[in-house]
């Protein structure tokens, strides 16, 4: 994760695993019907040997994970015991671990989540944290300010995949530029992040002036957005050119798969926003069990990448 005395940045981590493995995401949700599929307890132990399988099967196929907190918080403290076992394993071997865990609060207390989930040496260490924004994005500044110096992400929520979030996300919302949406107004408040931490670190410089990023390594920021699939993003009046602007805003995309949408639709719905986009499975990908697991995320990875050359 480091350069001479340089952090690498979370984008640049991301944008590697990327061109390494795919723009695929498996997402480790033990819901209670697939442990009863893959013949594993509805316990602490279950959700724990459930996520190292994933992971396993994960490893070496795709380059990201998205562990689903609430699956593993069930179980109390020996849910987050079994999580950390997850989390461990996956960083262990390579993957980046992105924690779906939806944290948001008043900035004293966001800024716990993110020691909590962000922090290098802390139990839950991940590599990115999905949080939401409805204490305003500045809220979050204290979580996205240790996200840039300790190399890691934050995921924000926008217009997320679900329908019941349509009337509240739709809703009018005022900010800098004037009248948005509020999916809209986070997205903007999110890339308007990116662009000024690039600029600091263009004035400023690293310790290790030899590993400055360059335009291309520098390509992504470091703080993304969950944007759903199943969205039309012009519903929210979100301009996907405008947040590709270096540093491109990153996107978590979830909504493939069991919610409907498609591998063949991630250019027509994410535009530019497209080569920075994570795009998430859980249920479809999981559905195979534990025996054809490795085979169906090889599958389903190698489809999303003929999709993308197809639409390109
Ligand atoms: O807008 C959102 C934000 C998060 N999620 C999460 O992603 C996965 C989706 O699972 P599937 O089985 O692929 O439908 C799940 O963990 C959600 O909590 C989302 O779906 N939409």
């Amino acid at each position: 994760m480091m350069v001479g005395t340089r952090v690498t940045p979370f984008g640049e981590r991301l944008a590697e695993a990327f061109r390494e493995r795919g723009q695929l995401c498996v997402g480790i949700d033990p819901h209670d019907y697939l442990l009863r599929e893959w013949n594993l307890p509805l316990s602490a132990a279950g959700v724990r040997e459930f996520g190292l399988r994933v992971v396993n099967a994960a490893a070496g196929a795709v380059g990201i994970v998205k562990p689903q907190v609430a699956f593993f918080e069930l179980f109390g403290s020996a849910g987050y015991s079994a999580l950390e076992d997850v989390f461990s394993a996956a960083r262990a071997a390579g993957l980046i671990v992105i924690a779906d865990a939806k944290r948001g609060d008043i900035g004293t207390s966001a800024e716990a989540y993110g020691r909590a989930w962000l922090q290098a040496g802390s139990p839950l260490e991940a590599d990115a944290v999905t949080m939401t924004a409805y204490a305003g994005v500045g809220s979050l500044q204290p979580v996205f300010d240790l996200a840039e110096t300790a190399g890691k992400g934050v995921f924000v929520l926008s217009a997320t995949s679900n329908p019941e979030s349509f009337q509240l996300q739709t809703a009018r919302a005022s900010g800098t530029d004037g009248d948005s949406s509020v999916a809209g107004l986070v997205a903007n408040e999110v890339s308007a992040h990116n662009a000024s931490a690039r600029a600091q670190v263009l004035a400023h410089g690293s310790a290790d002036t030899s590993a400055e990023p360059t335009p291309d390594t520098a390509a992504l920021g470091n703080i993304g957005l969950v944007l759903g699939a199943t969205k039309n993003l012009s519903d929210y009046g979100i301009d996907t050119a405008r947040l590709a602007l270096v540093p491109a805003t990153p996107v978590l995309a979830p909504g493939f798969g069991f919610q409907g949408a498609l591998f063949s639709s991630v250019r027509s719905v994410f535009g530019h926003l497209t080569p920075g986009t994570v795009v998430a499975v859980s249920r479809s990908v999981l559905a195979a069990g534990p025996k054809q697991l490795e085979q169906s995320i090889r599958q389903q990875s190698d489809e999303l990448a003929e999709a993308l050359v197809a639409s390109a």
